[in-house]
């Protein structure tokens, strides 16, 4: 599985123009790709960060860790998934780093996403649909993801995200329609953010294998 991970890590380097500055996802995948931007690290002038652990190694590699306010809308983000559909909307949010994730999604040109070929799914669903919330809003958001979508929400009891929020990763979803159901979530008070990407999913997925598959 690492192998297929880090297949559709390197492929995505093809994907970074010289001069840019590139934004950066986290994962195992996406640990794949900070590796081998390392290695042109001379070519690109440096990178946004989603998370404190993808930060680390970027800087671990001497690429320098750039605030996205300073630097305006991004040609480039590289990052992985838990979910891929048909028509490149995903679950995203296992590593507990969807809002900054989400932020420089939104912020940039072209959105790749990185994934090993088990990721791939006809409906999104299978995998618990993490949700960032306020933490005093946890059990107000619980109910309320029940009463709309009557999936399970469970706490991700002792994860604290980079922003001091929680996560409640909810089980048992029917995403018939992926763009309202991130739209209905996103409105309940004290929810943060949701791990759907469907109104901007990715514009490329790369899928490792020999070679890698590159879906648009
Ligand atoms: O959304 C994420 C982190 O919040 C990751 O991209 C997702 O969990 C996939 O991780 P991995 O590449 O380790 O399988």
């Amino acid at each position: 599985m690492s192998e297929l991970k880090r297949l559709a890590g390197e492929k995505a380097i093809e994907f970074v123009e010289d001069g840019s500055v590139v934004g950066v996802g986290t994962g195992s995948t996406v640990a794949y790709f900070i590796e081998a931007l390392g290695r042109i690290r001379d070519r690109i002038a440096g990178a946004v960060s989603s998370s404190e652990q993808s930060t680390r190694q970027l800087k671990s590699l001497g690429i320098e860790v750039l605030d996205l306010n300073a630097v305006g809308p991004l040609r480039l983000y590289v990052d992985g998934a838990d979910e891929c559909d048909p028509h490149r909307r995903l679950i995203k949010g296992g590593g507990a780093a969807l809002t900054r994730e989400k932020i420089i999604a939104q912020a940039s040109d072209r959105f790749i996403c990185i994934i090993d070929p088990a990721k791939q799914v006809p409906v999104l669903g299978r995998f618990p649909l993490p949700v960032e919330v306020i933490p005093m809003a946890r059990s107000l958001v619980a109910r309320e993801i029940l009463a709309i979508t009557g999936g399970q929400p469970v706490w991700r009891e002792g994860v604290v995200t980079d922003n001091g929020n929680w996560v409640l990763d909810v089980h048992g979803l029917q995403i018939v329609d992926p763009v309202v159901m991130e739209e209905r979530l996103n409105q309940i008070p004290g929810v943060v953010s949701v791990g759907l990407f469907a109104r901007r999913p990715a514009d490329v997925v790369i899928v490792g294998g020999e070679p890698p598959q590159v879906l648009r």
